[in-house]
């Protein structure tokens, strides 16, 4: 929840309003507007008539800018505060949820800094793939923003230099912006401060050569082996580390984060890393293979009619046999998927993703039942649904549904079946869950049409 940031604010907000009430010298004023709002006149005009909903909206959603804004008030008090004799109980208010507030911050941000990395080691991707057109959303999120982005590559290349570079694993990383967090934020307030394009630009260009340096030596080390250890330490940093923040410092901000379990990465983690690297670089969704297995074929299905035939045949492409794995090119037109994600999100289900974000490989619950994913919109890069087990992938691509048979004949989960979404790398993923009774089980209800010579 966003109590801590709405009473913090309220807190500077009865400040405003007392400096304003009391008639404070004008010089206050202009200050104080520059951190809320861009006028004077708008600062008196928001806070005299009490009409703040626009301005609470633009803090709760940003972390990032409630800190700035606190931060900025609690200099002012600093600098103000005392002369005008009103401070002390805002002071202490202010302070106790500065720091409240911070630390909400530092979660958000080391959050951020494990997907970062997770989607690095997965893909073993450069940085600079990954950061490239991401300044526009900086101004209005926190997830991985330039500043956060400048603080890893800045922490990597410091210790490059200092001639331990073997330190670069994720544990070194997040230990190091832990310490260096206040760093961090410092460097992404210039970014929003300067949010002016030519000066974005700048630090733009400043980020990229340091991300560039490290990058080079994050080839060298990133072998397979080293990766695994890497992650392996990430995740026991991660699952310690973040609770005990979570549960001795955060107090009552008590959403826990934690890996998933089935993103344990044993062996067919590294599978699951492989073909999602493999999605990466190619096009096509079929199997290395499929070109000589008789059972894997693509056929047009009419949907049963001839004005289906003759306007809109739906392409099929078969990925997998026993049990099937199936994909329908065309499922859904682009107004439909538009609609599915209103209408799926209602019944929670259906899964979104950010930059970073990713389901590792599992099987799904239910013997008995099939899932039917269509995907809702195109992602830019990443995202794709690997199936380590079969060695294949299948990209997002808005209006595609895939159906995967989860069992055997006999009822048991297959393990052929196993998959996860890869991290999506830039762009946002929408994918519908929805779960089916299948043909083995029901002796034909849905019976998808078998291919026709
Ligand atoms: O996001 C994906 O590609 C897969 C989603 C999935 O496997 C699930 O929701 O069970
Ligand atoms: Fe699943």
């Amino acid at each position: 929840t966003n109590t801590e940031v709405t009473s913090a604010f309220s807190a500077v907000l009865n400040w405003c309003k007392t400096v304003l009430i009391s008639n404070q010298p004008d010089h206050i004023l202009p200050t104080l507007s520059r951190s809320l709002y861009s006028t004077k006149d708008d600062l008196i005009h928001a806070v005299l008539k009490e009409d703040l909903q626009e301005t609470l909206k633009k803090i709760q959603s940003n972390f990032l800018v409630a800190l700035r804004i606190l931060k900025f008030s609690l200099d002012l008090v600093q600098e103000f505060g005392n002369s005008q004799n009103l401070t002390i109980t805002w002071t202490q208010e202010a302070t106790k949820q500065f720091s409240k507030i911070q630390l909400m911050l530092t979660k958000a941000y080391m959050i951020n800094l494990m997907k970062l990395i997770e989607t690095q080691s997965i893909y073993n991707m450069p940085t600079i793939g990954m950061i490239s057109g991401r300044f526009q959303d900086a101004n209005f999120r926190s997830v991985l923003t330039p500043g956060v982005m400048a603080d890893v590559a800045r922490r990597a290349l410091k210790s490059t230099q200092n001639g331990d570079a073997q330190k670069i694993t994720p544990t070194f990383l997040v230990k190091q912006t832990n310490a260096h967090f206040s760093a961090s934020v410092d460097w992404a307030f210039q970014a929003f401060k300067h949010s002016k394009l030519a000066e974005a630009k700048k630090h733009w260009s400043l980020l990229l050569k340091t991300v560039k340096q490290h990058d080079e030596h994050w080839r060298k080390f990133a072998d397979e082996r080293q990766r695994h250890e890497a992650i392996k330490e990430t995740q026991f940093f991660f699952n310690t580390t973040i609770s005990e923040l979570t549960m001795n410092e955060l107090g009552s901000f008590s959403e826990t984060h934690t890996l998933d379990e089935n993103q344990n990465r044993d062996f067919q983690g590294e599978h699951f890393a492989k073909v999602c690297r493999q999605s990466l670089k190619k096009d096509f969704s079929m199997r290395e293979d499929a070109l000589h297995d008789p059972d894997l074929l693509c056929w047009l299905d009419d949907k049963g009619s001839t004005f289906g035939r003759l306007m809109e045949p739906i392409r099929v492409e078969k990925m997998h046999s026993n049990p099937d794995l199936i994909i329908f090119h065309n499922a859904f037109s682009s107004k439909q998927c538009d609609l599915i994600i209103d209408e799926l999100e209602k019944m929670e289900q259906v899964q979104f993703y950010e930059s970073g974000e990713f389901y590792g490989h599992h099987r799904d619950a239910f013997s008995d039942l099939n899932a039917s994913i269509p995907t809702l919109n195109d992602v830019e890069l990443g995202g794709a649904t690997a199936y380590p087990e079969i060695g294949t992938f299948i990209k997002p691509v808005k209006g595609t549904a895939t159906l995967m048979v989860n069992h055997n004949p006999d009822g048991t989960i297959a393990q052929s079946m196993t998959h996860g979404g890869c991290p999506v790398v830039s762009g946002v993923k929408w994918v519908g869950v929805k779960w089916l009774h299948g043909p083995s089980k029901d002796g034909g209800g849905n019976r998808i049409n078998e291919p026709s010579q």
